[in-house]
């Protein structure tokens, strides 16, 4: 019933493990493979909030066959030797964490969709039963149920088959601290010493349903915050900084403005040269490197605009990871390795 594992050493202290889970993505830029990550995707309540019986024939029936050769393609694009590019950012920002924190403590890399899956990377931690501290930090800096709390569900049902259950910490957003904001607004300043400044920076975070905002979610207030914020860093005025929601899906309305209305009401406006960041991506992936950096910048150009500049997520950039590595002592402060108990 519950799963079963001798633990190596009963009297032991226990382990600390710090899990880090991005979103996922497919094992290639194949029809089959993108069909199949799409499939766990999008068959997630969290992500789609309609009633299964409702949904499900729609997934099957239109949105798999049509959506998984057109992502396909979209995903070679982006795919390097190095594999897809979620993936190889992911696995070298959690080698910088892991590399800023005490050797005793496990770090590892786990994704909601696709592989490594939380469940096997959980079953690993405690594959000698003495996984006894928890530590789950989603890889998305503003909460939204379909992402943050979607890792939540999935480390839950994991660890709702196990006998001895960790304490487990989960962490919600980090968007508010001024360790990450600081991280974006230097990786912006570096981009702007390198290549020059444009005449306006344009945040563009992922899209999620209007509705789901409605109804609660708070990702909408921590993007405008957080972008705010980061701008209050950078010095920007008003009018030299926006923000919009990119990579909706479907029909009904997402949050507005929308990244691909924004970007032409930009150049009609005389943005000649236009910076686009995405602090909601901790890692480069599909929906920034063929939607923004190749898309939005080929309607930019288009709409009379002179010059894209795309500027890449924190990935494993050294202040992102002193960031995460901090946010986990702060949180662990009373768990060894990082306190002594028996002082
Ligand atoms: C259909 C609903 C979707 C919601 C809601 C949604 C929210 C959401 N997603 C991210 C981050 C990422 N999404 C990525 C890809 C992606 N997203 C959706 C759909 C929804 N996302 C789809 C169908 C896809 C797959 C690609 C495609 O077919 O267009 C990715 C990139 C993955 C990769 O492999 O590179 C990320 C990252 C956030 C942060 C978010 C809500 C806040
Ligand atoms: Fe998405
Ligand atoms: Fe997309």
């Amino acid at each position: 019933m519950y799963r079963s594992i001798p633990v190596a050493d009963p009297a032991g202290a226990g382990r600390s493990a710090v899990v880090l889970v991005n979103l996922g993505t497919p094992d290639a830029p194949k029809t089959a493979d993108v069909r199949r990550y799409l499939r766990q995707f999008l068959s997630d309540p969290r992500v789609v909030e309609q009633p299964r019986w409702l949904w499900l024939p729609i997934l099957h029936g239109i949105i798999l066959p049509l959506r998984s050769r057109r992502s396909a393609h979209a995903y070679s694009t982006v795919w390097s030797d190095r594999g897809s590019p979620l993936a190889f950012h992911t696995r070298a920002l959690t080698d910088a964490v892991r590399d800023r924190l005490p050797a005793s403590v496990e770090v590892e890399m786990a994704m909601r969709y696709g592989q490594p899956s939380i469940a096997d990377v959980l079953r690993r931690l405690d594959h000698d039963g003495c996984l006894q501290r928890l530590l789950v930090l989603p890889l998305y800096p503003q909460y939204s149920a379909t992402t943050t709390a979607s890792v939540f569900d999935a480390v839950m049902a994991e660890l709702a088959t196990w006998r001895r259950i960790p304490a487990v910490r989960f962490v919600d957003e980090y968007c508010s601290l001024p360790d990450w904001q600081a991280a974006v607004a230097g990786s912006l300043q570096r981009h702007w010493q390198a290549q020059g400044r444009g005449d306006h920076l344009l945040f563009s975070f992922h899209g999620i349903p209007q509705r789901y905002v409605d109804a609660g979610d708070p990702y909408y207030g921590q993007c405008r915050a957080s972008a705010a914020a980061i701008a209050a860093r950078l010095g920007l005025a008003a009018d030299q900084w926006s923000i919009s929601f990119q990579s909706r899906v479907g029909r009904e309305p997402w949050l507005q403005p929308y990244t691909d209305a924004r970007i032409p009401e930009l150049a009609a406006a005389g943005v000649r040269r236009l910076d686009v960041a995405c602090p909601g991506f901790a890692a480069d992936c599909l929906e920034t490197l063929e939607e923004v950096a190749m898309q939005y910048r080929d309607l930019f150009l288009g709409s009379g605009g002179e010059r894209f500049d795309y500027v890449p997520a924190l990935n494993d950039d050294a202040g992102h990871a002193d960031a995460l590595a901090e946010l986990v002592r702060a949180q662990c402060a009373d768990w060894p390795p990082f306190a002594d108990r028996t002082a």
